[in-house]
Formats: C-alpha cells, sequence, structure tokens
C-alpha cells in the first residue's frame, strides 16, 4: 500500500534548514493497522501528511496505492486525496454547523454522489459506527468518542484506500480511546483498509501489527 524510499521533507528557515524527515525507508502492506510514534517534534505528522498527498516530499519515492506522489500535480494530488484518502484528525474537524449525517455526507458531495445514495450510504456508515439515533445531533450535542465515531464514518464513506489517523485519542479520555481504537481496528477489517496511524500512547503502539519509532527525522526502531 505504502513504498518510500531515502524520503526527505526539509524546510527552510531563513538560514537554517529544518531536516523534519532526513531518509525514510518504509512499507506498509495492504490491511496492515500500523502506528507511527516518536517524540514531539521527530517527523511523525510530516510523514503522515506526505503519505496522504498534503505535501511533497524534498526528494524520495513515495508510492501510495500503487500513485507516485512525488510526480503528482497539485490537481492530481486533490483527485487522490478525494478518492483514495480517508482522514482523522484529534480535534475531530466536524463542522459545527452541520448535523452528524450532513457531516458524513461531505466526501460523498465532492465524489459527486447523488442526494439519495448519499443519504443512505452515510445513515449505514453512522449504523455501523452505533450513532443512528444521533444521526442529527451536531457536534456540540455529542460526546468526543461520538464526535470521533462520526469522524470515523466520514472517514470511510468514500472507500478509502488508506485511513490516516493523526492523534486519534489523543482528546478522548483512556477507555474512550481504547473503545474508539477497536470501533476502527473492526471497522478496517470489515471494510479492508490500511489504517496508518501517528500516536504518543504506547498502549495504542502495542494494538498495532507493526510501527516505527521516528526521532530527528529518521526511523530508530521498528518491528
Ligand atoms: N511548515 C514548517 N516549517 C518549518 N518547520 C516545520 C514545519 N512543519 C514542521 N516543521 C518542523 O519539522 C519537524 C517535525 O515536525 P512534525 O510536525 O512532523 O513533528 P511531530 O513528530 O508530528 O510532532 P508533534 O508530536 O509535536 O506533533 C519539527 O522540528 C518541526 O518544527
Amino acid at each position: 500500500m505504502v513504498i518510500i524510499r531515502d524520503l526527505h521533507r526539509h524546510y527552510r528557515l531563513g538560514n537554517v534548514v529544518v531536516r523534519a524527515l532526513n531518509g525514510i525507508n518504509l512499507t506498509i502492506y495492504t490491511g496492515e493497522f500500523f502506528a507511527i510514534c516518536g517524540s514531539s517534534g521527530s517527523g511523525k505528522s510530516t510523514l503522515l501528511y506526505l503519505m496522504g498527498g498534503m505535501d511533497r516530499p524534498t526528494r524520495g519515492e513515495l508510492i501510495v496505492a500503487g500513485q507516485n506522489l512525488a510526480r503528482q500535480d497539485e490537481n492530481q494530488l486533490a483527485e487522490f486525496r478525494c478518492r483514495r484518502i480517508g482522514f482523522i484528525y484529534q480535534n475531530f474537524h466536524l463542522i459545527p454547523s452541520l448535523t452528524a449525517w450532513q457531516n458524513v455526507e461531505i466526501p460523498m458531495i465532492f465524489n459527486h454522489l447523488p442526494r439519495s445514495a448519499r443519504r443512505q450510504i452515510a445513515m449505514q456508515r453512522l449504523q455501523e459506527v452505533g450513532l443512528l439515533e444521533r444521526s442529527h445531533h451536531r457536534p456540540n450535542q455529542l460526546s468526543g468518542g461520538q464526535q470521533q465515531r462520526v469522524a470515523i464514518a466520514r472517514a470511510l464513506v468514500n472507500q478509502p484506500a488508506l485511513l490516516l489517523a493523526d492523534e486519534p485519542t489523543g482528546n478522548l479520555d483512556n477507555s474512550t480511546g481504547k473503545e474508539v481504537v477497536a470501533l476502527l481496528k473492526n471497522l478496517v477489517s470489515i471494510n479492508q483498509v490500511t489504517v496508518v496511524m501517528v500516536t504518543h500512547d504506547m498502549n495504542l503502539v502495542e494494538q498495532a501489527d507493526r510501527f516505527v519509532r521516528l526521532q530527528d527525522g529518521r526511523i530508530v526502531e521498528s518491528n
């Protein structure tokens, strides 16, 4: 699903070059539940966002779901993100003025699905995450765990090849976090999605099929 060879991402700040990623080599297989861990500033988010086509490498090879992302232009990357990637954020990133089902519907609008199909799929996804009875609630009427479950439903509606999660439990208490990860693992095995998750939480790392630990933009540990 992901092939990364000698990947670099450098930022230039005046005369200083920050080497956020400094020669990453990594292969992630289809269907894996994969964790990226490491201390703050080690390059985790940079790596995740590159895999999602939200940023471009300084150099190196980056092939995701069969597409060579380093060679794609902005339009191709936008299309890739829309069709192939689902994203889950620490802060859920739901639109406050929209209900749960309207939030879940959004990626399908970008994918030009007709309204009736959108509604049916959104409701089905909300049922899968156990929130059908909350479908008309807005985010501020839902708990953090419920909001993250809505975000998971939204991330899966376009049947992405790869689900990227940036600290998905970072804003949840321990037990809610565990429930959300169990749900995520269950849904991805049913939907045959590959998951790459950034986390500080070693309990979550233990639940992953494999992990890498980053330090100063390099992989220093893996299993
Ligand atoms: N746009 C940018 N411009 C300059 N430097 C950046 C930029 N984005 C990230 N960096 C730097 O790149 C390094 C890696 O950042 P990154 O956000 O990937 O780390 P992280 O491991 O995800 O950290 P955290 O756990 O705190 O989110 C850091 O030193 C950071 O300051």
